[in-house]
Formats: structure tokens, sequence, C-alpha cells
């Protein structure tokens, strides 16, 4: 049985909980959100995972988590995971635009290093991370990345200042530039330009473009890969969540799947 201690329980969170509920080899002890959306949380907390209890922290005492998993946004990796890494305590994050902050990524490694423990990044909404951080090894030339949305999905984001996103009537690109780039300007749609520049080329040399699409009615990632290996080209259409449309179904299911290669005499 894998004791889980989760961060945040919105789209993801409960999505994750939801499709685990059932599971007997993943419990969820602890489920951690901000102090003052504890008491909103725990009638839902309550609904799928009954023992497990809403906390504003990990308790330093007591009993430690087998591995707490971070579904919640930048401010948990820096309160609780770097902690937590620091105590021992093997963790796995899913915010990886935040990582696109300088020095974000070198903090985890040195406290997972002092908690001789493992951090591990998932890769959420887009798929071939394998491919990708295996044919860096060899030698990557390229990695260009287009992100295309329903124009709603920008709402709130500097697009929505430069683009009538109300009235778009052709695909129309409103970012061009680093994945660096990007993750400042479009912190909360980072995520994949982020994980590819990680297992790729990093942020200043993965290229990246962004489209609102009122084409489209998926989250649509494409990537092309050049290098020693030779190439790929991968497109996923992620269905948006209905909780949050700024976050695909896929997310949802790459934690599951990740809990699960943890707790089961399988892995893949
Ligand atoms: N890797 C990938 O491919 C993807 C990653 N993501 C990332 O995953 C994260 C979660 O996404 P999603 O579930 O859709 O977002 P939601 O906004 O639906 O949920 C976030 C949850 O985290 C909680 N939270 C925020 N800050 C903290 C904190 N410091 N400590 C504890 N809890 C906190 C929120 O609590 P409250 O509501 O009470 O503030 C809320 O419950 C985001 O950072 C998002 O960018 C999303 C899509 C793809
Ligand atoms: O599709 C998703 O779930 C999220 C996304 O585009 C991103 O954050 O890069």
């Amino acid at each position: 049985m894998l004791h889980v201690s989760m961060i945040g329980c919105g789209a993801i969170g409960l999505g994750v909980m939801e499709l685990l509920k059932s599971d007997p080899e993943v419990a969820f002890d602890v489920v951690i959100v901000p102090e003052a959306h504890m008491e909103a949380a725990r009638p839902l907390v309550f609904s799928l995972a009954p023992h497990a209890r809403v906390a504003d922290r990990l308790e330093e005492q007591g009993q430690q988590p087998d591995l707490l998993i971070e579904c919640a946004g930048h401010k948990a990796i820096e309160e609780h995971i770097i902690p937590a890494l620091k105590r021992g305590i093997p963790c796995m994050v899913v915010s990886i635009g935040a990582l696109s902050e300088r020095g974000l990524v070198e903090k985890l490694e040195a406290a997972a290093r002092e908690g001789k423990t493992q951090v591990q990044l998932l890769s959420g909404a887009i798929g071939a991370i394998d491919a990708l951080s295996a044919a860096r090894v060899g030698g990557l030339d390229s990695v260009v990345y287009t992100g295309r949305k329903p124009p709603g999905a920008w709402k709130d984001t500097p697009a929505d200042g430069l683009f009538d996103l109300d009235n778009l009537q052709t695909a129309t690109v409103i970012f061009e530039g680093t994945a660096r780039e990007a993750a400042r300007l479009y912190p909360k749609n980072a995520n994949v330009a982020a994980t590819l520049s990680l297992a790729g080329l990093g942020l200043d040399h993965t290229q990246v473009r962004l489209l609102a699409d009122p084409g489209v009615t998926e989250n649509v990632h494409h990537v092309e890969a050049k290098g020693a290996f030779g190439g790929f080209e991968l497109t996923m259409r992620g269905k948006p969540l209905a909780a949050n449309p700024k976050t695909s179904a896929l997310t949802v299911f790459s934690v599951v799947r990740a809990l699960g290669n943890r707790a089961h005499a399988l892995s893949i």
C-alpha cells in the first residue's frame, strides 16, 4: 500500500482522487490546501477519500508519507516540496511551468540530494518525454513546440489585451519565441513548453509558438524534434477538463499512471 500526501485539491487533485478511490494499493492520507480553504475542501476530500485528513502543511513529527505529490502550483513547490525533499520524502511535481523560474530546478535538486531522495517531474499533458530525453543523450539539434488552444483558454493572459479573443475568426499566433519567454508571459499555460525544455534543449533553445484558434475545441500540442537519433513529430489533441479548461484531462491520467507505477508490482 502506497501512503500518499497530495498538495492541491483543484481540477487535477480531485480528478486523481476520483480515479484512484477504488485502488486498494493507493491511500491518500493527507490533502494539503491553503489554510483559508480547508473548510471548503473537507467535504470534497471526504467524498473521495474518507480517511484522508485535510491540512495546510505536512506534520514534521510522526508518520511520514511514502510520497508527496504536488498538484497545486508554483507556491506549493517552495512551501511544501522543497522542505519535504530535505526531510527525505520522495516527491512528484506536476506544475512544471513553475520550474522555468531561474534557479528553482537547482533548488529542487539540492533539496533532494540533501534528503537523499528523488523528485520526479511528471509528463502531464504531453507525451514522448521518454523519447525526447533519450534523444538528448545522443544530441538534439532542434525542438519546436506549437501550442494551439481555443480563444477562451487564453482569457486572463497577455493575449487577452492584445487580441479580441471573443471575436477571432482565424487561428492567430499570440506568441513566438523561446520557452523561457513563453513561460514568463504565459505561466499558467507553460507546463508543456517547460516539460519539453527540461527533457530536451533547455528553456533558451526550445522554440515555442502559441495560437488562439477558434477552429479547435481541444488543447492541441505539436512537437517536432530533430537530432542525432533522427527525428519525430507528435500531435496531441488533449480534451480539456470541465473543471479547468486550461488543463488537459491527460494530466490527471498522467498523475494516476505515475502513482500506479509506484504502488503496483508492474510499472509501465
Ligand atoms: N504538467 C502539465 O502538463 C500540467 C500542469 N498543470 C499545473 O498543475 C497545477 C494544478 O492544476 P489544476 O488542478 O488544473 O489547478 P486548479 O486551480 O484547479 O487547482 C489548484 C489547487 O491547488 C491549491 N493550491 C494552490 N496553491 C497552493 C499552496 N501553496 N498550497 C496548497 N494548495 C495550493 C488550490 O487551492 P485553492 O483553490 O484553495 O487556492 C487548488 O485546490 C497548476 O500549477 C497547473 O499549471 C496543469 C495542466 C498541465
Ligand atoms: O494542456 C494542458 O493541460 C496544459 C498546457 O497546455 C500547458 O500548461 O502547457
